[in-house]
């Protein structure tokens, strides 16, 4: 049955005729005019290296022709458990990093494990092709003293598994965001549904309830809903926005309120300074610029700073200027590489469990298990305020070979016993039939590897000694497992290899966006003057307008306060000013 449901909606999608002068359509089709229906949800991705499977599409074997190592094995020789924090980065990278790599995917292939499929490990999941768990070594450090031995995992769902296409050809992932960066995990993929649900028809706003003195989303209405983890009855709130995923992990929660909070900002000022503007004009002018806001922030804020301003000057990602810059090309797709949301998955080993809470003057006041907040909303009433303090005060966890024992062990809360993140990360290598480790290096590099001595160009020697005991060949390394162990890039956070893959996203996205932000000749372009406000985003100004209680913080939020990077008042953080989108037909003077 579901099945059947899926090959209906998930294997086609409808267009309405593109009309080249509109803006943004919700669901993403006609951002290409060539290809209307590329830019959809539940469009493929490209590859950057062609697929490795084995027979089957079972994952690849090692060169020598055996299997290659346990998942849990390669995970547990690769990163040990603890906590250590980072010097630099703040969780509110982190926060923001998870929501605008969610713009692009989706969460279905973790909710057939949670929801669907959760025997994976019993006798009926022997049996079950879809069934993939993760199984756990006899000498395994953490299990050998519990009675684990497996953990639930399925395989990802593919146009294939779901009948759209032949069993017989190249598994093909299916996603169901848009591809391109349009905050579709805020405003959803329909229209039609907006509006029915989420939209008041006041001044361009969307809907929103005041619950303990703050804003949100609507809420669910219903008994049952998606926040499994709620302690009933005390925490009841769930959010009803377009994408039930809001309600998931709690950096993506968080962002969520705030854009929808945001959104409301910005519509409420277009209305004052516009007041003979229509709802409608002010609901996508304020989209419009919540998006390009929110690209601002990704590209010329949490960007340098994870991955050098330098670097990505020097690779075209960034303009030196402020001015407008058109890199659009018609023949490129709209698509994300199966290899982005792979190489994101690193952030795991950077993302501290323990989630501190600070009042807003900075007094420590208690902590909690961040993966105990997943489908949680109700938690956030009564905490929201200092779990927003404590995200620009407390930092990320440190890239160091060490991951933390929340996210390798409990990484699904109550929702699994037992549940390894890491684990789960380079297992998906394999099922997505990702290219070798070295292969990746030759495409970003140029270098070939031949052996694990010539990795001393990328990782030190202790490193190197590890990869050796856990992989018989060097071609064997997995993608995740090379990512674990190599040196930052210069004047970045990140590995090459993820720099690289996500670099390249980052070019294929702006230059197949014919709706980019940036751009002078899209529909609807902004003026110099309004790109020149938008220019002036940053989180920091964003929390100080929407984030409770916030009125004093460091400028480069994603950064931890210090020298250089003082925390001040909000008074003092550079702010957008709508009057550059005055319009002179509606009469009121610029006061
Ligand atoms: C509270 C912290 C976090 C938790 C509990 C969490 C949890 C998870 C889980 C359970 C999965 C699915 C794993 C699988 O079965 O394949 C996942 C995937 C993923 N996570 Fe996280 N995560 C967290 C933080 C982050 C951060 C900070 C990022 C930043 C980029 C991130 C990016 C991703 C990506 C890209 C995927 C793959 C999604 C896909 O391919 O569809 N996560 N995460």
């Amino acid at each position: 049955m579901i099945n059947y449901y899926l090959k209906n909606r998930w294997c086609v999608s409808e267009v309405i005729p593109c009309n080249p002068q509109e803006t943004r359509r919700l669901d993403g089709t006609c951002n290409n005019l060539k290809y209307p229906n590329r830019g959809a949800s539940h469009t493929p991705t490209y590859r950057l290296l062609p697929a490795h499977y084995d027979q089957d599409f079972e994952p690849r074997k090692s060169k020598s022709g055996k299997p290659l190592p346990l998942c849990r094995k390669v995970r547990t020789s690769m990163l040990a458990e603890g906590r250590v924090p980072d010097t630099e980065l703040t969780q509110l990278l982190l926060h923001f990093w998870v929501f605008v790599s969610s713009d692009v995917l989706s969460l279905h292939d973790t909710v057939n494990y949670i929801l669907w499929k959760p025997y994976c490990c019993q006798e009926r999941g022997k049996t079950d092709k879809g069934c993939i768990p993760n199984i756990i070594p006899e000498d395994d450090p953490v299990h050998r003293f519990s009675s684990i031995r497996c953990m639930n995992l399925t395989r990802p769902w593919s146009f294939q598994s779901t009948g759209c296409y032949r069993n017989d050809t190249t598994p093909e992932r299916i996603i169901t965001a848009s591809p391109a960066y349009d905050l579709s995990h805020v405003y959803g993929l329909s229209l039609k549904l907006l509006n029915q649900k989420h939209r008041s028809f006041k001044n361009g706003m969307l809907k929103f309830e005041v619950e303990n003195n703050m804003l949100w989303p609507p809420s669910t209405k219903t008994p049952v809903d998606l926040c499994l983890l709620n302690q009933k009855p005390k925490e009841t709130r769930c959010h009803d926005t377009p994408e039930s995923g809001s309600n998931s992990v709690l950096g993506l929660n968080l962002f969520v309120i705030w854009t929808w909070r945001f959104h409301n900002y910005v519509a409420s000022e277009l209305s004052r300074i516009n007041p003979c503007w229509s709802d409608d004009r002010l609901f996508f002018t304020a989209r419009d610029i919540v998006i390009a806001y929110y690209m601002q922030m990704f590209y010329y804020e949490l960007s340098p700073t994870l991955l050098g301003y330098e670097n990505l000057l020097r690779d075209g990602v960034l303009s030196p200027f402020k001015e407008f810059r058109d890199l659009y090309k018609e023949d490129l797709l709209p698509q994300i590489s199966i290899e982005y949301p792979m190489v994101l998955r690193w952030a795991h080993t950077i993302t501290e469990g323990v989630l501190k809470m600070y009042d807003a003057k900075g007094n420590y006041l208690n902590e909690t298990r961040i993966v105990d907040l997943t489908l949680r909303t109700g938690y956030l009433v009564e905490n929201l305020e200092f779990i927003t303090h404590g995200a620009y005060r407390q930092p990320a966890a440190k890239n160091d070979g060490i991951v933390d024992p929340d996210i390798s062990e409990k990484g699904l809360g109550p929702h699994q016993r037992a549940s390894d993140i890491p684990t789960s990360d380079v297992c998906k290598n394999r099922y997505f039939g990702l290219a070798p480790y070295i292969k990746y290096r030759k495409l970003c590099s140029g270098v070939e590897y031949r052996s694990f001595d010539d990795l001393i160009e990328i990782m030190d020697s202790d490193r190197i000694e590890i990869l050796r005991e856990v992989y018989e060949h060097v071609e064997d390394i997995d993608l995740m497992a090379g990512m674990y162990s190599e040196r930052y890039v210069k004047g970045g956070h990140v590995p090459p290899t993820l720099y690289c893959v996500v670099v390249e996203q980052m070019m294929r996205t702006m230059m197949s966006d014919r709706h980019w932000y940036e751009r002078p000749n899209r529909p609807n372009a902004f003026t110099r003057n309004q790109l020149l406000q938008i220019r002036k985003a940053s989180v920091a100004q964003m929390l100080c307008l929407v984030g409770d209680g916030v009125t004093h913080i460091q400028p480069h939020a994603f950064s931890m306060p210090g020298p250089g990077n003082e925390m001040c008042s909000c008074n003092m953080i550079e702010k957008i000013n709508f009057w550059a989108w005055k319009d002179p037909s509606c009469g009121l003077s610029n006061a």
